[in-house]
């Protein structure tokens, strides 16, 4: 089976304020092509489970493999890279750099990763800004775009090494329906495609319920 994200027993305490169990026991796997998205009320665990599972949060118990290697207790440097090189990720902010050209902000993941040329490393991010419809935006500057514009250029990074997952933490949260309803579209077109797999936190029932699994969390448990 092609398996892209595993996860074995998770478990997850907060030592502060106090000690809190806030993951326990998270078993589930992400095939290659699948669209899964994750729900669940505040609080529930939801955005701390992502930064596991994104190879952001180091400190767990249990045991994470991404495209079946054990990711769990790699050296800092190497986690770096592997999560640069397979897991592109888009939050509710885009975290554009706004003085840099849209361009440029599609290029640095690829920059940082150090195997292409300049030209090459170019040529695909004109290529993500075509895909998503946003070519022409390429020399503008970051702030001058619209929300729903750095949106898609903030995919556009988040696609440039060519992950095998894509992970978003309520990257629609804080868009409108038309602009919201389009990042779902791209989601899906990646999906068939590209064969692409998609692992996306949100609070939108509609959103969700168009995915292929939705994966609901409750008091720090999958309950489905
Ligand atoms: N750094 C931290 N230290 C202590 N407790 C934390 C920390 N970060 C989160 N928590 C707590 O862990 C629980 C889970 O938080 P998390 O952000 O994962 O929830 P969530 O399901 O993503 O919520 P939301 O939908 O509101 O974003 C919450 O009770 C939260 O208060």
């Amino acid at each position: 089976m092609d398996l892209v994200l595993k996860a074995e027993n998770i478990n997850k305490h907060f030592k502060k304020p106090v000690l809190f169990h806030v993951l326990k026991d998270i078993n589930f796997s992400i095939k290659k092509g699948e669209f899964a998205s994750i729900m669940g009320k505040s609080g529930s665990g939801k955005s701390t489970l992502l930064y596991i599972l994104s190879t952001m949060d180091t400190d767990y118990e249990g045991k994470l493999f991404l495209n079946e290697e054990l990711i769990t207790g790699k050296a800092h440097q190497e986690l770096s890279r592997i999560r640069n090189k397979h897991i592109g990720f888009v939050f509710q902010f885009h975290y554009l750099l706004s003085e840099f050209s849209v361009l440029e902000n599609v290029m640095l993941p690829a920059k940082k990763l150090a195997e292409k040329s300049h030209i090459e490393i170019e040529h695909d991010a004109m290529e993500k800004l075509k895909m998503l419809n946003i070519d022409h935006l390429a020399l503008k500057r970051a702030s001058r775009i619209s929300g729903g514009e750095k949106q898609r250029v903030a995919i556009a990074r988040a696609l440039i090494n060519n992950p095998a997952i894509l992970m978003g933490d309520e990257p629609t949260g804080n868009l409108d329906s038309y602009n919201a309803e389009n990042v779902f579209q791209i989601f899906k077109q990646l999906k068939e495609e590209k064969g692409l797999s998609l692992l996306v936190v949100t609070h939108d029932k509609d959103f969700a319920n168009r995915t292929d699994r939705i994966i609901q969390m409750e008091d720090g448990r999958i309950i489905t």
